[in-house]
């Protein structure tokens, strides 16, 4: 379970202001207008922007004020999520050795990470030897062996093309379902959110306006929903 109680984040005249409680194992589309605050909101939970008032637990745990490197989250955004200097397994294997330095079993990991995202026999190859749909495959064999309870997603699809969009958001549907991970995706994309969500959080000028199972929120036509239908 993630819980924000009572947070207030302020960038410059912007003030996001949040209680939600995010169930285990849910995977949340995360939408409003743009400005609304979703990166915000993306950032506060990573530990990258720190709130000046409330509470932020993960499991029970307050991390509140805990930096990136020890929040239970991975976290895979639009784009920049590969180093073009690394092959792709050493690209994955950072989610776990961030010095590089592998056990055999690390490595065994890696390539088992690689084959579930379908890209076995690729682990040599550099990113700027991928197609845009296999960088993103890459990045989200990271997310896997990172193997952490919550994943925080930044439109993370969205420079690809329709099917490849489609193929991607079922892929890490199956992911998340068979490891009961938690997720958090900032999508403008209702279809998207359809695809691979099971609730709404909707962000209205940095408050929340809808928290709701997302099928129902789709249903109720004139909701706060309507302008993305
Ligand atoms: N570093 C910053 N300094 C000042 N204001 C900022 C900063 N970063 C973001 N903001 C402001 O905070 C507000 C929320 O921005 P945020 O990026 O969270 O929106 P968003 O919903 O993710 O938008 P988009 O859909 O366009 O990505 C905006 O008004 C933005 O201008």
């Amino acid at each position: 379970m993630l819980r924000l109680e009572g947070i207030r984040v302020t960038q410059g005249s912007f003030t996001l202001a949040a209680d939600l409680t995010i169930p285990k194992g849910a995977r949340v589309a995360l939408m409003g207008a743009s400005g609304s605050g979703k990166s915000t909101l993306l950032s506060t939970l990573s530990g990258f922007l720190w709130p000046d008032a409330g509470r932020i637990t993960m499991a029970g745990v307050d991390v509140t004020k805990a930096p990136v490197a020890d929040r239970p989250i991975s976290i895979l955004f639009q784009d920049g999520n590969l180093f073009p200097h690394l092959n792709v397994s050493d690209n994955i294997a950072l989610g776990i050795a961030p010095n590089l330095r592998l056990t055999p079993e690390d490595r065994a990991r890696v390539l088992e990470a690689l084959a579930k995202v379908e890209l076995d026999g690729m682990s040599d190859r550099m990113p700027s030897e991928l197609s845009g749909g296999q960088q993103s495959r890459v990045a989200l064999a990271r997310m896997l062996l990172r193997d952490k309870p919550i994943a925080l997603l930044d439109e993370p699809f969205s420079a690809l093309d329709p099917g490849l969009r489609r193929e991607m958001l079922g892929l890490v549907r199956t992911l998340c379902e068979e490891t009961g991970q938690t997720l958090i995706m900032a999508t403008h994309d209702l279809r998207d959110a359809e695809k691979l969500c099971d609730r709404v959080v909707l962000l209205d000028a940095g408050k929340v306006v809808l928290d709701a199972p997302l099928k129902q929120a789709i249903r109720d036509r004139n909701g706060p929903l309507e302008p993305w239908m």
